[in-house]
C-alpha cells in the first residue's frame, strides 16, 4: 500500500504544487447566480469537480459549508468527494477535527477509514486537546495510507495568542506541534504523510519547519491578503514542502470552468514561480 505522502508526492510532480478549496460561501453562490439552497450547492460544486477535478492536485473541500445544509448538505459532501476521486484528484477534507483520544476515534473512522461514505485522502485536525489525543488519526491514516495536516500556524490573525505562547520549556505551542509531527515523519521518503498548516499570511515568525518532512499547507493566500512571494518570507529553506492553497481568489473566476481553470493556472504559475527559486 502506498502512503500518503508517497501518492501526495506525484500529485504534485504531475499536476504542481496547488490545493484549491471548495468553500461554497453564500455570496459565492449569488456572485455565480445559484440560490443559497441545495440545488445550489450541488450545481456549484459539481461545477468546480468538472473544471478542476482532472488538472488540481489536491482538491480540498470545507466541510462547514456542506454542514450548514444538513444531512443534505453532506450527502452532497459525500458525492462529491466520490466525484474527485473519480476525477483523479486527491481529496483533503478541511474539518478541523479534534477530541479526546477515544472520540477521535470516531472521527478516524468518520474519514480514514475507506469503508465510510465520508472517506477521504486527508483531513485537517486541530492539535489544541494536545498532539497526542489525535493518535487515532495517525495510526487509521498510517494503516489505510491516509494523511492527517494538523493546524500549527494559521493564517487568521487571532491564532496568534495561543499558538505563540511560550511553554514551560521555552518552545512556543505551535513549534512543540512542529516537533511532534515531525517524529511521526521520520524516516519517510520521499515524503512523510503527517502535514501541518502554516499560514501563508504570518510572515517571518522565526519557527523552525526544517525538519517536519511532510507537507505544509498554506492557506491564507488570495482572499486572505497573502501572495506567492509571501512564501518565501514564511518558509524559507522548507519552501519545498510547501503545498500553497486557494479558494475564494480561484472561486471567483466562476461559474465558467474556462475561467476557473485560467484562475487555477495563474495561481499555480505565481507559486512554481517562487517554489521553483528556492
Ligand atoms: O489556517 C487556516 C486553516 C484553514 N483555512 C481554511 O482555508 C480556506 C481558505 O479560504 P480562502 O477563500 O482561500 O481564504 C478556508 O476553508 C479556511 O477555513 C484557513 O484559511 N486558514
Amino acid at each position: 500500500m502506498e502512503t500518503f505522502g508517497t501518492r501526495l508526492y506525484r500529485a504534485i510532480s504531475e499536476r504542481g504544487p496547488l490545493c484549491v478549496g471548495i468553500d461554497p460561501h453564500p455570496g459565492l453562490l449569488a456572485r455565480w447566480g445559484l440560490a443559497d439552497d441545495l440545488d445550489g450547492l450541488d450545481r456549484f460544486t459539481r461545477t468546480v469537480v468538472d473544471a478542476l477535478g482532472d488538472r488540481v492536485a489536491v482538491v480540498k473541500p470545507q466541510s462547514a459549508f456542506f454542514e450548514r445544509f444538513g444531512s443534505r448538505g453532506v450527502a452532497i459532501l459525500e458525492s462529491t468527494i466520490r466525484q474527485l476521486r473519480e476525477a483523479g484528484s486527491l481529496v483533503l477534507l478541511d474539518v478541523k477535527r479534534g477530541d479526546i483520544g477515544s472520540t477521535v476515534s470516531a472521527y478516524a473512522s468518520a474519514y480514514l477509514d475507506p469503508s465510510s461514505p465520508l472517506y477521504v485522502d486527508a483531513v485537517t485536525a486541530s492539535p489544541y486537546l494536545g498532539v497526542g489525543s489525535l493518535a487515532p488519526m495517525f495510526d487509521l491514516a498510517a494503516q489505510h495510507g491516509g494523511g492527517v495536516f494538523v493546524l500549527a500556524l494559521t493564517s487568521n490573525p487571532e491564532g496568534a495568542a495561543v499558538q505563540r505562547a511560550r511553554t514551560a520549556d521555552g518552545r512556543t505551542v505551535a513549534q512543540t506541534v512542529i516537533d511532534e509531527i515531525s517524529q511521526l515523519n521520520r524516516g519517510a521518503d520521499p515524503l512523510g504523510s503527517f502535514g501541518l498548516v502554516v499560514g501563508a499570511t504570518i510572515g517571518d515568525t522565526g519557527h523552525d519547519l526544517s525538519g517536519v518532512g511532510g507537507p505544509l499547507l498554506a492557506p491564507g493566500l488570495g482572499a486572505q491578503g497573502a501572495g506567492a512571494a509571501d512564501l518565501r518570507t514564511v518558509f524559507g529553506s522548507s519552501l519545498p514542502a510547501v503545498l500553497p492553497s486557494y479558494s475564494r481568489e480561484v472561486l471567483s473566476a466562476g461559474p465558467d470552468g474556462t475561467a476557473l481553470r485560467a484562475a487555477a493556472d495563474r495561481v499555480l504559475a505565481e507559486c512554481r514561480a517562487v517554489l521553483a527559486a528556492r
